[in-house]
């Protein structure tokens, strides 16, 4: 039976205490939605002004061709401008891809009971979180959104606690995809002029996290938001999305046309995936490569799901500007600090655009 929720308290106990998540609450039969999902309007995402950024992906196997120092050029440019670029040939086999969106619907379609086993508190294993919105106890509205978050230790760790719907597809992700950002992370700090040996780059992505994010149909879309205004905190973040489209990305200044402050949808490209930079990349880098603020629209009629992986360094990591960089720029724009002091920041704030990025700020 549907359950009617009288006041909020019930309504968040249903849809974050006890796990029932956003999906719950609309397959509970949802003609509106709640007072607590209403975004106010400076946070609302108009769809029909949305700009398509429709630069084609980059090939990544012409890395191994003579077009080498042409496609190095290509991801260097969109890294230090919109710091969003998608990628083909990129070494993860696609029907992989399409496997990884069956077993994210097949997760998220099970019953409520099932997914919040894996709830934080209650979950077998700390490395994986069943959740919904972001950090619902600090968010004003909530996000229309439900995630399973596995970060990964050890393969056998994953395989004995990761959710059975996912954990294959999961791994071979990941172990996949990591081969392609080292090799574009080490592109990257190449173009800063510096080297860093391997072990220093083990520690840049030490952390890896691979979500799945589902954001259910919503009867008014105009009025939520999947995921609020946010840049990713770590290094480098690669994302499969479906076909359904809605990931906006803020143009950091004026470009190919578009005024600075835009926001561009970056649309769903059949086999590719999708790069971003994150707040420690632009922090090392002294500033050049961006870490863009995205963020999602709601559907009417369709779910999506969409699958990132997050990697992040080691919370023991030191991070700052790369001194090289800070020589040759003549100002550091960012302090140094303990990268566990950076997320404890980031997990305990309502997304808000790039304000993640001030905790790094040189006063
Ligand atoms: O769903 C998407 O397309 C993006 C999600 C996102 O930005 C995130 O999980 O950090
Ligand atoms: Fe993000």
């Amino acid at each position: 039976m549907a359950p009617s929720f009288l006041d909020g308290n019930s309504l968040f106990n249903f849809v974050v205490g006890d796990g029932n998540g956003v999906k719950g609450m609309v397959d509970s039969g949802l003609s509106e939605v709640p007072e607590q999902y209403v975004q106010p309007p400076e946070e609302r995402i108009d769809k029909l002004t949305a700009i398509a950024h429709d630069n084609r992906p980059i090939d990544l196997s012409k890395l191994g061709g003579p077009d080498h120092d042409q496609i190095v050029e290509e991801i260097a440019r969109a890294a230090e401008t919109l710091g969003f670029f998608q990628v083909m040939n990129h070494g993860v086999p696609v029907e992989l891809l399409e496997s990884l969106k069956d077993a994210a619907n097949n997760f998220f379609g099970q019953p409520p009971e099932k997914k919040a086993v894996y709830r934080k508190g209650v979950s077998p294993s700390p490395s994986v979180t069943y959740g919904t919105s972001f950090v619902p106890d600090k968010e004003k509205a909530l996000e229309w959104k439900d995630y399973i978050s596995m970060r990964y230790t050890t393969d056998a760790e994953a395989l004995e606690y990761w959710p059975q719907e996912c954990k294959d597809v999961a791994l071979e992700y990941l172990r996949t995809s990591i081969k392609m950002v080292r090799k574009v992370l080490e592109i990257l700090i190449g173009k800063l002029g510096v080297t860093l040996d391997d072990s220093k780059i083990d520690g840049l992505i030490g952390l890896k996290l691979v979500n799945m994010n589902f954001y259910p149909t919503c009867p008014n879309p105009e009025l939520t938001v999947g995921v609020g205004r946010h840049s990713d905190m770590g290094i480098l973040t690669v994302l499969l999305q479906d076909d359904i489209g809605g990931l906006y990305v803020k143009t950091e200044e004026e470009m190919d046309g578009k005024r600075k402050g835009d926001w561009l949808e970056i649309p769903p490209v059949p086999g590719a995936l999708v790069i971003n930079v994150g707040d420690t990349l632009q922090i090392l880098s002294n500033g050049r490569y961006k870490s863009s603020e995205h963020r999602v629209r709601t559907t009417r009629t369709k779910s999506r799901v969409s699958i990132p992986i997050f990697t992040v360094p080691k919370p023991t990591e030191r991070i700052g500007p790369l001194p090289q960089v800070v020589e040759r720029d003549g100002v550091a724009r960012y302090r140094e600090f303990i990268f566990e002091e950076y997320m404890n920041n980031f997990f305990s704030n309502a997304h808000d655009g790039k304000k993640s990025l001030d905790f790094a700020k040189n006063i």
